[in-house]
Order: C-alpha cells, then sequence, then structure tokens
C-alpha cells in the first residue's frame, strides 16, 4: 500500500537540509577522518533526485537511517531501499563513505505515473540549506585543481552572476561563471541526465538506478564516470578537463512541474558532475580532422580504449586553435562528456577517431611507455578508493580493457585496429559480437567447461533451445582473403550463444516483472520476506544473474571465425546510426514534447555479461581471456596484411 505523499511540486523541491535529526552542515574539514571515528556525512538523493544531507554516527545501521528517512519522506522503512553502488544496505554501513551519495528507492519499481514518489515533506522542510552552495563530494587530492574554480564560483554567485544553460547535448546542462561573467565550469546534475525525472529536454521516464540511455549505463551515473575518467587520465595525458562530482544548490536547475520562469523559484541541491570549462572554437565535426595531431588522437584513444568508451563523437571532442590564426596544424584537442564510458558490459563503443588515417600511425616511444605502464589493478583501486560507488561490473570493464590494449600492443597493432576489434558490425541491421566479445565468449565457455566436466551427458538436448542451420560438420571459408575454419562438428545441433544471452535477458526481465507484481501485492499485507526477494532482484540487477547453463558452442578458431557469420536466426534490430551525436539519434515524436524512455531506448544487445562471475570464475575468465587474446591478434594483423595486399594489388590493377 502507497502512504499518500505530497505533489508533485512539493516533491520537486529538493532539500538540502532540515533539522535534526538530519542536520546542518557547514564545510568538510570536520568530517576529515570521520571513517575512523564512524561519524559520517552522507547525501542521501532519491529516485526523483531530491538530495537531503544526513550525518551517521557509529551507532547507525540502515534500519535507523531509513527510520530517519521515514519521518523526512513519510514512507514506511519496509517500503524503501537504501544502496550505496553495489551495495543494497541491510544493516552494516562500513560500506558507506563519508560525503558520499546513497540512492533511496521506493521496493516497487513499476509504478505507474499516478503514483506518488518519495518525496520530502513539510514546509519546514524547505530551503534551510546551510551548507555551502558548492561542496566537492570526496577529498581526493586529485580534485584539487577543481576547488580554485568552485571558489570563483561562489563568489560570483554571492554578487549575482548566475549560470547560463547550455544548449547542447541531451542532457540538463549548465555553465557556471566567476565574477567577471567568464564561463569556469559546466555542471550536469545526475537528475537531468537523458530520461532522468528532472531532464529538462523531454527526456523523461526513468527513475535514477533503473537502465538509461545505453542499457548498461543506470540513469544518475554518468556523473560518477565523467569523474573516473579525469581520475584515470593520469598526468593529463589525454587532457581530460579536470572533473569533480558535487552537490550544488542553486535555483537555476530544472524540476520537472515547477515553472522554470517562475520569479520565486526556490534553491534545489542537486549531485552534478562539475567540469572545468575550456574555451574553444569548434568541436571535431566542425572542423577538418586532418589537422588533429597524431599525439593527441593517439592519447585520447588510449584512454577511449581504457574507459571503454561508447560516445565518443565528434561533438565530445572540442578543438582549440593554438595559434588564433587559423593555421591548421595547431590545434588542440579536449575530450570531454565521458558519461557514456564504463559501461556495466560490454557493447558497440563508439570511436569517431577509428576511421581517422592517424589512428592508422604506429605508437610513439612515449605512448608506448605510457601504455606499459599502466596498471589495471591499480586503476582499480584508486576509482574505488576516490569514488567507492562505482561498480565492479564497471571495473571489470576497465581491467578487461586495459589489459586487451597492453596486450595488443605489445603483439604490434595500431590503434585504428584495436578500435576496430572492439567494435561490432552491422549487417543487414543485425548486430554482430566485435572479436573483444568473441575472446570473452570464448573464454567464458572454457571456465564454464571446467564446471562441468562433461557437458555431453550433463545437458540434456532438450536444453539446447536455439538451434542454428548449420551442418554437423566443421565450418571453412574464406574471409577477407584469409582462410578461416571454424569446429563445430563436435556439438552437433548447437545452441547460439548469441541468442541465449540475448534471450536470458529478456527472461530475466519477464522473471523481474512478475516478482515485482508479486512484491507489489504482497507487500500490501504488509510481507516482509518480499522485500529481501526484491532485494534478491536488484543484486541479480547488478551482477546480472549468472547462469551456469549457459553453453557456447565449440569455436575453435576465433576472431575471423564468428565475426564473419551469421550465427543465428534471430535478427537484433539497431536503431542507432553510428556517428551520430546522440541528440541526433533521438528525435521528439511526441506532440508533448516529451520523449518516454520505453519508446526512444534502442534495442541493445549483450553477447557476454562480465559482472555476474564470482571472484574466482573472474580470476579464471582473466586467464582464459589473455590466453586467447595472442591468437586473436595474430590473427587481426594477417586480416590487415590481406587487406593491404588486396588494396596495393586494387591499386596496380587500376594501371
Ligand atoms: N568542459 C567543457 N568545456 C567547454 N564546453 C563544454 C565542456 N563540456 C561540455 N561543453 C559544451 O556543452 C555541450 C553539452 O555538453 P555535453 O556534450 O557534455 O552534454 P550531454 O548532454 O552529455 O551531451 P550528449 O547528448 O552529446 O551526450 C557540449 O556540446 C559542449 O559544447
Amino acid at each position: 500500500m502507497s502512504r499518500k505523499l505530497d505533489s508533485p511540486v512539493q516533491t520537486q523541491m529538493a532539500v538540502a537540509i532540515f533539522k535534526s535529526p538530519i542536520r546542518e552542515f557547514h564545510g568538510n574539514n570536520k568530517y576529515e577522518g570521520g571513517q575512523s571515528t564512524g561519524r559520517r556525512r552522507v547525501f542521501v538523493q532519491t529516485e526523483r533526485g531530491c538530495v537531503l544531507d544526513m550525518e551517521l554516527d557509529r551507532n547507525d545501521n540502515a534500519h535507523t537511517v531509513k527510520r530517519r528517512l521515514q519521518v523526512a519522506f513519510n514512507v514506511p522503512t519496509d517500503e524503501s531501499s537504501l544502496s550505496f553502488g553495489d551495495v543494497v544496505l541491510k544493516n552494516d554501513l562500513s560500506a558507506v563513505r563519508h560525503d558520499f551519495p546513497l540512492l533511496l528507492t521506493r521496493n516497487i519499481m513499476h509504478r505507474s505515473s499516478s503514483t506518488p514518489c518519495l518525496s520530502p515533506r513539510g514546509n519546514d522542510l524547505q530551503q534551510k540549506d546551510k551548507s555551502g552552495p558548492i561542496e566537492i563530494l570526496g577529498q581526493s587530492d586529485r580534485i584539487f585543481r577543481v576547488k580554485p574554480l568552485v571558489k570563483d564560483i561562489v563568489k560570483a554567485i554571492k554578487i549575482g552572476v548566475d549560470p547560463v544553460p547550455a544548449n547542447g547535448g541531451l542532457g540538463g546542462a549548465y555553465y557556471f561563471r566567476n565574477s567577471r561573467g567568464e564561463f569556469v565550469a559546466i555542471v550536469k546534475p545526475t537528475d537531468e541526465e537523458p530520461f532522468a525525472p528532472n531532464n529538462p529536454k523531454g527526456f523523461i521516464g526513468k527513475e535514477l538506478g533503473q537502465p538509461g540511455l545505453k542499457r548498461s549505463v543506470r540513469v544518475g551515473e554518468t556523473g560518477v564516470r565523467e569523474v573516473a575518467a579525469y581520475l584515470l587520465d593520469f598526468d593529463h595525458f589525454a587532457n581530460v578537463p579536470p572533473t569533480a562530482l558535487v552537490k550544488i544548490t542553486h535555483s537555476i536547475f530544472n524540476v520537472n512541474g515547477v515553472n522554470p520562469n517562475n520569479p520565486f523559484k526556490k534553491l534545489v541541491s542537486k549531485i552534478a558532475s562539475f567540469q572545468q570549462f575550456i574555451p574553444h572554437n569548434f568541436d571535431a565535426s566542425d572542423y577538418g580532422t586532418s589537422s588533429f595531431p597524431v599525439a593527441s588522437v593517439h592519447r585520447i584513444g588510449i584512454l577511449d580504449i581504457r574507459i571503454f568508451n561508447t560516445d565518443r563523437h565528434g561533438g565530445n571532442l572540442l578543438v582549440k586553435k593554438l595559434d588564433g590564426s587559423g593555421m591548421f596544424n595547431k590545434v588542440e584537442l579536449i575530450p570531454i562528456d565521458h558519461g557514456l564510458c564504463l559501461p556495466e558490459t560490454l557493447e558497440d563503443p563508439y570511436f569517431e577517431w577509428i576511421h581517422w588515417p592517424q589512428a592508422s600511425i604506429p605508437f610513439s616511444l612515449d605512448e608506448l611507455k605510457y601504455i606499459e605502464e599502466l596498471d589495471p589493478i591499480r586503476d582499480c583501486e584508486m576509482l574505488r578508493a576516490e569514488l567507492p560507488m562505482i561498480r565492479e561490473a564497471c571495473l571489470r570493464v576497465l581491467l578487461l580493457c586495459t589489459i586487451f590494449l597492453k596486450e595488443a600492443v605489445a603483439s604490434g597493432l595500431c590503434l585504428a585496429e584495436i578500435g576496430e576489434m572492439m567494435s561490432r558490425e552491422f549487417r543487414s541491421e543485425e548486430e554482430e559480437p566485435s572479436e573483444l566479445e568473441l575472446v570473452c565468449i570464448e573464454a567464458r565457455k572454457l571456465i564454464t567447461e571446467r564446471e562441468l566436466p562433461s557437458p555431453r551427458t550433463d545437458m540434456g538436448e532438450e536444453e539446447y533451445q536455439f538451434d542454428i542451420d548449420c551442418d554437423d560438420a566443421d565450418l571453412e571459408g574464406c574471409m577477407n582473403g584469409v582462410p578461416f575454419h571454424i569446429g563445430i562438428g563436435n556439438l552437433g545441433s548447437f545452441r547460439n550463444p548469441l541468442s541465449k544471452l540475448d534471450e536470458s535477458i529478456e527472461e530475466e526481465e519477464e522473471a523481474e516483472e512478475i516478482l515485482e507484481e508479486e512484491a507489489e501485492e504482497i507487500l500490501e499485507d504488509g510481507a516482509e520476506e518480499l522485500l529481501e526477494e526484491e532485494e534478491e532482484v536488484e543484486k541479480r540487477n547488478v551482477y546480472g544473474g549468472f547462469q551456469p547453463l549457459l553453453r557456447i558452442p565449440s569455436v575453435s578458431k576465433l576472431s575471423i571465425s564468428l565475426k564473419d557469420m551469421t550465427l543465428g536466426k534471430k535478427t537484433i534490430n539497431i536503431n542507432k546510426h553510428p556517428g551520430a551525436k546522440l541528440e541526433d539519434r533521438y528525435t521528439t515524436n511526441s506532440s508533448s514534447g516529451h520523449r518516454s524512455a520505453n519508446e526512444q531506448l534502442p534495442a541493445s544487445v549483450n553477447f557476454v555479461k562480465l559482472g555476474d562471475m564470482t571472484k574466482e570464475e573472474w580470476g579464471l575468465f582473466l586467464e582464459k581471456f589473455q590466453e586467447l587474446l595472442h591468437p586473436a591478434f595474430t590473427n587481426r594483423k594477417s586480416i590487415t596484411l590481406a587487406q593491404r595486399q588486396r588494396q596495393r594489388l586494387g591499386t596496380s590493377c587500376q594501371f
């Protein structure tokens, strides 16, 4: 049963501070070392974006915190969940770190539009935020570059220099200015991302924590990725502008349901990414790419590969003329907008640079040294320390891609080749796994075989749900002039792993829906145990749900192999146009101007999951993955060679 909550307008009056037991705070210093004393300040963010400051002490547990939040939101403790990154807080709060946001959600996941949402109640809760207008979350040394910017902006706000909304992009973004009126930072609130509840551009329909524009990046979690990209850009190698997560309070921010032109618009607090504004002349989609320095393209490419960037389109590369005279050879590139990197599962990355000539030029010595010195384990530890809410699945992607980069470079591959091996191909509207994904599929198959020593006897024929049209014989053929052989003879009728994995997502979703419906009914009767089941669903969301029965056909030769074959009958329609800016991929098609998330989200396919493996399986998987890389790279080199030979032959034939 849902309790009556406040009106949508009140709902959106984000409140930062109210009286005890959720207290006021005035800066960070007194909490330094708070973790060791058990006293911590946290920001509780609701699924609709409201932000509340709260102090935890050593005696607090999830229940006591929820009880306090019950006072604020009038939602019973057994109807809400509190999470910190991957961790759904049941009792122990030791995972929670000082100064970081917790997410408060209601347990019933699918609500009708009339269902009220978590909202602070009562006028006494509004507008009592005495903390600074901008507070940097975390105390990392690495964000020292952001501090002076914050100071400048706070000064400017005090004398009435207001921020300006940015027009570009799908999400809400605001340019904050200094006292001279110059742009100093761009701020992107997490609840204004595409499809988030307070998106100002009409892309709404989801709540924080749900799958977002890309299913593998949850709504509200792009900001943490922006910061991760900056932190991973050691020595400012790729030139990512300094970025931090902040809690920021201003009346400019969008709250759907509140008239933006209301002169009495209230202050609202948001959790947002805060990035230094870099003056620039163009973006890469407006400018001749031949003038881009090879080193800049390589450095940005190296970063994109490490972080598995799914959104490196031309608009996300700012171009700054260095000489001011328009001489083409003097430009600097600034990579921005890393909100869609480090997805929770592998999908199709997008690398605008992939066909630029610079990407085919071999790496320089200093680039090779930088890559050689990358230590993905250290990178993961650093991110866990600096951004403790980052999800483990994202860190697995970072680890995997860094290993892939290092091994590829050691095998002599150039940037373009590495990018191509990570990218999927589209053939007649069907999306096929990348070579990287094929290696992962094979590695998973090998570890699954280890777990199930005699698959032929363990698995009945009925478990093979998706047969493909394929003779009971090995496949041989020739692709790009390179002969290939795929050994499938032993398996007979085998199940298409790609279809299976896709199907399993649908099954999982159906199962989830049923669970949620049941949960709704039983919750009405106040049944406690379903909450736990719901948390299990949440966990399965996080880890993807391990499927021990997942069987992959025996593919003896990688890469060339599956990549150039259609393995199943299942057609996956991908509604996207690689290369387009995100905003161009989504168009308004409803008269209200609001785009429903479910209407607009493209179908996406997941060929291989990483987050669902246990620690032990993950270790084994990485071992197999590395073993399989060498043949995959050798194969890629022979394809490149064959292509070059064909090109040469083609050229000579013209004469
Ligand atoms: N650090 C920066 N310095 C200067 N301008 C910036 C910076 N970051 C973003 N911008 C500008 O703000 C615009 C919107 O930012 P951004 O692309 O990051 O938003 P978005 O909503 O995530 O976009 P998209 O829909 O393309 O993913 C950009 O097109 C760019 O012009």
